[in-house]
């Protein structure tokens, strides 16, 4: 029997599911992150697969891995970081907006302070921070990569290789497979002294290569195991929740709140934060909220927050209007870096508080949807929800009463097993 690996690197911690060709978990093993550091990317790979029993490692075919979306280092040609990663969430590529603005076309995705892209331009402004990389790459070159592609290469061997989802923000062109002209006679300007190379990108689950003999040998792999391209974390748990038809949606409810909506149509625009990733033949359309979990946290443990929603009545709408987010700055349904957050007034009751709070989160995530089918995406029919928020009865009432649509949690909500997904599906055509 053939087995699939996924590895998934999420915000807070790393996780591996295993499946049989039928799609039945085999083998699952996890391993927290408290930082993001390469090296504990890295040991954390070993772990994971550590964790997964021999018998189930000798059968395995193929590995695909996640991680989070713009999350980037710089490379040499043997994997060795000359710089420290710059994480999903930092936003340094402020100071590059402008620069981005002027070479990329209006409304791309990589127009953001957070992109792969404004990381690259911050390393390119930035050579004083590597100052042994120049001595370095001049004999083996330097690669920029996504923490997904770094992580694959630890398998494969293979240096430079992305798929077209971690590359989006980059600004690799997903419908026409190629890296723009804008984007390549952009490069020797702004890269002084030495040009990175941008990855290779290909289809995601596209087979690179087999598993190197010594990782092979180390975790007792067949020697014809594959390792596949990846994806990014909230695509794996899309791919997770089994939603395929246009129309369907995942909705994540981790830390922050991410919509992504299947369509036949393509939709971005930066002015909302809106962009598309692309799934075979259809679009990933959607965008990510600085609202979510993170912002409840603040006031209130997970089993507060049980506690509380149980005393709500998802049927009555909370008349409190808030803005939740734990500092200032959104990017999706409106993109403005000085939103500031609005969490007044705040009731003497804490049951109200919430309600406000998941009701005013709810109102959110329906103007990200009514705003994506606006801006040409196909209707939404059916939502699934991922994500922390996902075991919360009456915030998902709440959602449905707004949405107007089924809003359900389905079998499977993690991202390692819509990579393991993505592994299978290589092996399938
Ligand atoms: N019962 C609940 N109702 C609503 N939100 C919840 C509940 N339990 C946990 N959460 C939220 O879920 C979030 C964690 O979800 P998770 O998917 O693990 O996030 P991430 O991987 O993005 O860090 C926390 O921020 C927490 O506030
Ligand atoms: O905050 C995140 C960490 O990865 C989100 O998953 C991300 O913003 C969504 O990105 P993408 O649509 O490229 O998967």
């Amino acid at each position: 029997m053939t087995l699939y690996l996924g590895i998934d690197f999420g915000t807070s911690g790393a996780r591996a599911v295993a499946i049989d060709d039928h799609a039945g978990i085999q083998a699952q093993a996890e391993f927290p992150l408290d930082r993001q550091t390469p090296e504990l990317w890295q040991e954390g790979l070993w772990a994971l697969l550590d964790q997964i029993p021999i018998t189930v490692r000798q059968s395995i075919g193929a590995i695909a891995i996640d991680g989070t979306s713009s999350t980037v280092l710089l490379c040499d040609r043997s994997g060795t970081p000359v710089a420290e990663p710059i994480l999903y969430n930092d936003a340094r590529g402020v100071t590059v907006m402008e620069t981005l603005q002027e070479i990329a076309p209006p409304n791309h995705p990589a127009i953001a302070a957070t992109s792969s892209l404004a990381k690259l331009l911050w390393y390119a402004r930035h050579p004083k921070l590597y100052p042994d990389a120049l001595h370095r790459v001049a004999t083996t070159g330097l690669f920029f990569l996504h923490q997904a592609d770094w992580l694959g290469f630890q398998l494969h061997g293979q240096m430079g290789i992305s798929d077209y989802h971690n590359a989006l923000k980059l600004g690799y062109d997903p419908e026409y497979l190629f890296y723009p002209e804008w984007l390549r006679l952009a490069l020797p300007q702004l890269f002084t002294k030495f040009i990175p190379y941008l990855p290779h990108v290909v289809k995601p689950g596209t087979p690179i290569a087999p598993v190197t003999a010594e990782m092979g040998d180390r975790f007792g792999l067949p020697a014809d195991c594959v390792i596949c391209a990846g994806t990014t974390d909230s695509i794996a748990a899309f791919l997770a929740s089994g939603a395929r038809e246009p129309g369907e949606a995942v909705t994540s409810l981790g830390s922050t709140l991410v919509l992504k909506l299947l369509s036949r149509d393509r939709v971005d625009d930066a002015r909302y934060g809106i962009y598309s990733h692309r799934l075979g033949n259809l679009w990933l359309t959607g965008g990510a909220s600085n609202t979510g979990g993170a912002v409840l946290r603040q006031f209130f443990s997970d089993r507060q927050l049980a506690e509380f929603s149980e005393s709500i009545d998802p049927n009555t709408e909370s008349p409190l209007k808030y803005y939740p987010l734990l500092k200032p700055g959104e990017r999706f349904p409106l993109n403005n870096p000085e939103l500031p957050p609005r969490l007044e007034p705040r009731p003497n009751s804490d049951v109200e508080f919430l309600h406000g709070l998941l009701e005013s989160m709810a109102r959110i995530e329906a103007r990200g949807y009514e705003l994506l089918q606006e801006f040409g995406a196909t209707g939404l029919k059916r939502v699934y929800t991922a994500g922390g928020g996902a075991k919360n009865p009456t915030w998902t009432a709440i959602r449905q009463r707004r949405l107007n649509v089924p809003v359900m949690t389905p079998p499977h909500t993690e991202a390692a097993y819509g990579a393991a997904l993505l592994a299978r599906m290589q092996d399938r055509g």
